[in-house]
């Protein structure tokens, strides 16, 4: 039998945040990194299996072909629904590339209509009237607005979803979602029948996203951030468990590499440096300049990593990233602090970490490719959208290892991610 689910993910954070709500709702799920190779078909222990790519910020042709690859290759495993999983701040830019990635597989699949909800409520994401909130305010008020790849400054989703396609974008609101699958599945028709392809929900319960679940058994797609998830397992019949969240034991040394610029990141590595932990600052001027930045961070890990977590960071607040922006270029300061953190990060492997936090969607596709790992096994959940995971290494040792999204976990998560380690081993 084939998989039930196919999804694919826009980065690799969103990807262990989707796998670990789909775990959680019963489903046994396998996480590739990339696309398997052609001739890796064989039948799959799975439910679900979750491709993760780093398309969100690469421009849009290129996002298509990887979202269609992935597509075939789900379809090869029998996949009976697909699953476009992209940031629950919908993170995109007038481009793309949430609508023509949706697009591209919705004419793949031969399909004239899909649904889009970032809402994941659990960690503050909800969709009301077509408007995104992240927390209290609305996504064009939360930091978002200075993300440094994907600035968001438009809550209106149906309005930025419009930007990036051709189809008409139509808006299923909370009174529908509110009455359940049926007037869902009713609204879902009349939509269809004035020739709009995709609709924005409204979502901002748990409940909401259980009952969207229901209505959408059967399309051939659906497009969301993590939260539709929650609903979606109970179509086959899968229930609620923890059976499959346990991973090995976890031995080795510990770090922390964070390439984050979020708000949650900025508070996490503050209380981190409050503690008087040990923690390196990776300063993307001094590396742009030719300076050994690499070498001096694991000279710096070297003293540190026999007494407990070494922090290494470019984590930074707007204002600083901007500076850095306009001396190097956006895109461009990215990358190299992505290839700083990811060389970084291989030292760290080389020198015993077997337990790594990693923080940033971008930061953690590098971390990932660089270090040779090529699916993760989903284990226990950290906080709201983040597990810890067990990759196998390309030298045979398995690293625990946990991609944070960058506004998730609460301040003190650099510390409470090992406790839990410590916890399931006790
Ligand atoms: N000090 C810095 N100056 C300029 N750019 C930086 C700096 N630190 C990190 N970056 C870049 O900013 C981007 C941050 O993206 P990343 O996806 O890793 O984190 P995030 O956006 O906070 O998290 P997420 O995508 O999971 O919400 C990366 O490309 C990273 O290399
Ligand atoms: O949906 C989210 O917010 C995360 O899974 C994510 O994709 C951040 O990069």
């Amino acid at each position: 039998m084939g998989i039930r689910l196919g999804c694919i993910a826009d980065d690799f954070t969103g990807a262990t945040d989707l796998a670990n709500n789909l775990v959680r709702a019963g489903m046994r799920v396998v996480q590739t990194i990339g696309v398997p190779p052609a001739g890796a078909e064989q039948p799959m222990d799975a439910d679900a299996v979750v491709i993760a790519l780093k398309s969100r910020t690469i421009p849009a042709t290129d996002a298509v072909d990887a979202s269609l690859r992935a597509l075939a290759w789900l379809r090869s495993m029998g996949a009976e629904q697909i699953y476009f999983k992209y940031c629950s701040t919908f993170d995109s830019t007038p481009a793309g590339n949430i609508g023509p990635v949706t697009e591209a597989l919705m004419d793949a699949l031969g399909t004239d209509f899909t649904i889009a909800t970032p809402a994941f409520p659990d960690n503050g994401r909800t969709v009301f009237k077509g408007h995104l909130f992240v927390g209290d305010v609305l996504l064009s008020d939360s930091g978002m607005r200075h993300h440094p790849l994907t600035p968001m400054t438009d809550s209106n989703l149906v309005s930025v979803l419009g930007a990036q396609t051709t189809r008409a974008v139509g808006l299923i609101d909370h009174r529908v979602v509110a009455d359940g699958a049926e007037a869902i599945r009713a609204r879902i028709d009349a939509l269809r029948e004035d020739g709009v392809g995709m609709a924005v929900v409204d979502a901002v319960s748990n409940d909401d996203l259980v009952r969207l679940g229901a209505a959408v058994q059967g399309l051939p797609l659906v497009t969301a951030g993590s939260g539709l998830a929650i609903g979606l397992p109970a179509n086959w019949d899968f229930k609620p468990s923890s059976a499959a969240a346990r991973l090995p034991q976890a031995g080795g040394r510990r770090a922390i590499v964070s390439g984050s610029v979020s708000v949650a990141t900025n508070r996490q590595v503050l209380q981190y440096l409050r503690s008087g932990r040990p923690a390196y600052s990776v300063d993307p001027l001094r590396v742009a300049a030719g300076e050994d930045v690499v070498g001096q961070a694991l000279s710096f890990a070297d003293a540190h990593l026999d007494d407990g977590p070494v922090l290494l960071y470019s984590t930074e607040s707007p204002d600083m990233v901007r500076t850095v922006q306009g001396r190097l270029g956006a895109a461009e300061a990215g990358e190299l602090v992505e290839q700083t953190l990811a060389r970084i990060a291989e030292g760290l492997v080389e020198r015993g970490v077997r337990q790594l936090v990693v923080a940033g969607g971008e930061t953690s596709g590098a971390v990932v490719q660089a270090l040779g790992i090529t699916g993760l096994r989903i284990g226990p959940q950290i906080a709201p959208g983040v597990p810890w995971c067990a990759a196998p290494l390309p030298g045979g040792d398995t690293l625990h290892i946990t991609l944070k999204s960058g506004n998730f976990g609460g301040p003190d998560f650099f510390t409470t991610s090992f406790a839990l380690l410590d916890e399931e081993a006790s």
